[in-house]
């Protein structure tokens, strides 16, 4: 069973298909990063899922429910946090906990409390008083009180300073290893990286690409040498003509090498160049990004 499980879904922005058939699973106990340019539809697809934005077409289930299941069950099983953070802008954080208490079965105000004082919200402050950044750990404070084992989170680390970047993200990964899931948006990739298992690429309304960022990382590499001299005449043509290699930059004595899959061959040219030192480095994600959703690495 996945915790999530979107198929052909189609949902409008006004006259505008923003969503034109995403299809979207989210395996139990993964960290799924959502990553689309700006009005891409990343928000519209986590509300459209919950059935807080209409859909036209399309096929949900959470945990194997439908989202509009009647009665209780998906609600005190799935969270959701807005870019905005908390939305009850009247109520303390306090009172946002003992809402918690009544509404979700598995609730731990233990981990809530804990929570807000790492993240260093006031307890006894409207959510409406809050800075940005206190609103956001009010919001996944509560998320994480709340015990839901699914969670959708849109650009949660808006407005978090550094420290609580690293906390926040701890806290997720330790939620995320009990078994639970999470479909997150964020446009911070190196972020993405150290917390995100997955990734699904969404592009003119649809998800182009869902990948093991593991995968990723190791389908491609960026392969480093330094050379004792300069490159001699003719490496480059040989190089080139290498499986999988795919791109080239050579800067005095360092070459660098964009190879796709087996590197075999490269390594192995390259080890006859008798290089000072060779290094293989897995690709960035927002290589990724730029090559899938177009823009600069
Ligand atoms: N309330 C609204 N009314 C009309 N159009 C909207 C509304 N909200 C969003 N849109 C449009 O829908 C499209 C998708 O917006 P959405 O907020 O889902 O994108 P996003 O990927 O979450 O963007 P961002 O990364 O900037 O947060 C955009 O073109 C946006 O202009």
């Amino acid at each position: 069973m996945n915790a999530l499980h979107v198929e052909g879904l189609v949902a409008r922005q006004g006259r505008r298909a923003v969503l034109q058939g995403a299809d979207l699973s989210v395996t139990q106990g993964s960290i799924t990063a959502l990553l689309g340019q700006n009005g891409s539809g990343k928000s519209t697809l986590m509300r459209s899922v919950l059935g807080l934005h209409p859909r036209q077409r399309g096929q949900v289930r959470i945990l194997d429910l439908p989202p509009n299941a009647k009665g209780p069950q998906v609600r005190q099983r799935a969270t959701y946090v807005p870019t905005t953070g908390a939305v009850m802008v009247q109520e303390t954080a306090r009172t946002h906990f003992s809402f918690g208490r009544r509404v979700y079965p598995r609730w731990s105000m233990k981990r809530a409390l804990e929570t807000a004082a790492e993240l260093h919200v006031p307890l006894d402050q409207r959510a409406g008083r809050l800075s940005t950044g206190q609103r956001m750990g009010l919001a996944l404070a509560y998320a994480l009180g709340s015990g839901t084992e699914v969670m959708l989170l849109d650009e949660p680390t808006n407005g978090l300073d550094p420290d609580h970047r690293i906390l926040f993200a701890q806290l997720l990964v330790a939620y995320a290893s009990e078994g639970n899931s999470v479909l997150l948006s964020s446009h911070v990739l190196h972020e993405v990286e150290g917390l995100a298992d997955r990734a699904a690429f969404l592009k003119d309304g649809r998800i182009i690409l869902e990948a093991d960022l593991d995968e990723l990382r190791t389908q491609h590499a960026i392969v480093q040498a330094i050379l004792p001299g300069v490159v001699p005449a003719g490496t480059i043509q040989n190089l080139r003509a290498l499986p999988g290699v795919q791109g080239f930059e050579v800067q005095g004595r360092t070459l660098t090498v964009h190879v796709q899959g087996g590197r075999e061959a490269l390594l192995a040219a390259l080890a006859s160049l008798r290089p000072v030192d060779v290094q293989v480095k897995p690709r960035p994600l927002a290589d990724a990004y730029a090559e899938l959703l177009g823009g600069v690495a």
